[in-house]
């Protein structure tokens, strides 16, 4: 069964439109990216899957129930922007607190908050008040709360923004540990992030859905992105040009080329571009399989 689907989803505020006949079909595995710019519609189409608003035309199911239904309490949670914890309680009486708000009995909303505390690396914050807490381990239980229950769909809206580099590698790392048995669909501005956590990006640009690309290689085509230090950038993108199951070459900036080509395996296009870089005196940066996901999404 589909994970999410939408069907001709619209969402009016008045007489804003934040989202407009969104068709959406999405399957459970690794996290999905969702992205776009400013007041694109991101957390309107978060809120609608968590059931928090409803569509204003158009249809959502998720697992095949309706969102915000009671088939879906503790199947879907979200950890929202501004998620924010109460200054008066232990971490773990909070997590305890929502575990029974959950159906949990006392026991088990205990050893459930005690596991989430442990997923997310912070058993020895227990007992802990929020203020103590920096903002990085705060995040952190507030993914907690979203684990609580297993649940099999959990919506990141930003679960990185405002965190130091090792805060955010952490979340990140919390992610991929559960992406097994849990999806995420991740809202961030961030697309390096995303690039290293995602297989399928959504985008969306004023209330529509742009893109919906995959991360993942094609099987007939690929994408080699090289970072050069010195070299000519200009001549190389030549000979490559005129080397075999090139399909087209661009020059990104000064420095960068994304090479999109066939597969052939009897053709080894690595060793040609390092033969090639040899025999000029080039030095290169980089060689990456792929292209990053700034320019899947904004190249022309
Ligand atoms: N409650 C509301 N009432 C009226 N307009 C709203 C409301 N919530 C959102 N909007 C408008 O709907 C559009 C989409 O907003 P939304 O918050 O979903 O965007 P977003 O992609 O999450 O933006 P950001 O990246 O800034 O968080 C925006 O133009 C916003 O101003």
């Amino acid at each position: 069964m589909k994970l999410i689907t939408c069907e001709g989803v619209s969402k009016q505020y008045g007489t804003k439109a934040a989202l407009s006949n969104i068709n959406l079909s999405l399957d459970t595995g690794a996290p999905i990216a969702l992205v776009g710019p400013n007041g694109a519609g991101k957390t309107t189409l978060f809120s609608l899957l968590c059931g928090f608003i409803h569509p204003s035309s158009g249809e959502i199911s998720i697992l095949g129930e309706k969102p915000g239904s009671q088939k879906l309490q503790n199947v879907v949670t979200a950890l929202p922007q501004d998620a924010s914890l109460d200054p008066n309680f232990t971490i773990v009486s909070q997590l305890t607190f929502f575990g029974k708000l959950q159906g949990m009995n006392g026991k088990q909303a205990k050893q459930e908050a005690l596991r989430v505390l442990e997923l997310v690396d912070l058993s020895a914050s227990a007992l802990m008040l929020p203020k103590s807490l920096s903002h990085g381990m705060s995040k952190r239980v507030s993914i907690a709360q979203a684990l609580m229950g297993s649940p099999k769909l959990v919506l990141l809206d930003e679960p990185t923004a405002g965190l130091d580099p090792a805060n955010a590698k952490k979340i990140r790392q919390i992610v991929k540990d559960l992406s097994a048995t849990t999806t995420f669909v991740i809202s961030s501005h961030n697309l390096e992030e995303l690039e290293k956590l995602c297989d399928q990006v959504l985008y969306l640009e004023q209330g529509q859905l742009q893109q919906s690309v995959s991360m993942k290689a094609d099987a007939e085509t690929a994408f080699l992105t090289l970072t050069m230090q010195q070299s000519d950038i200009a001549l190389l993108s030549d000979k490559v040009r005129s080397m075999p199951n090139i399909i087209n070459v661009k020059v990104s900036d000064d420095e960068q080329i994304i090479i999109e080509h066939h597969f052939d395996t009897s053709f080894n296009l690595e060793t040609a571009l390092l033969a090639l870089f040899s025999e000029h005196g080039w030095q290169y940066k980089a060689i990456m399989k792929g292209r990053s996901l700034e320019e899947t999404l904004f190249s022309s």
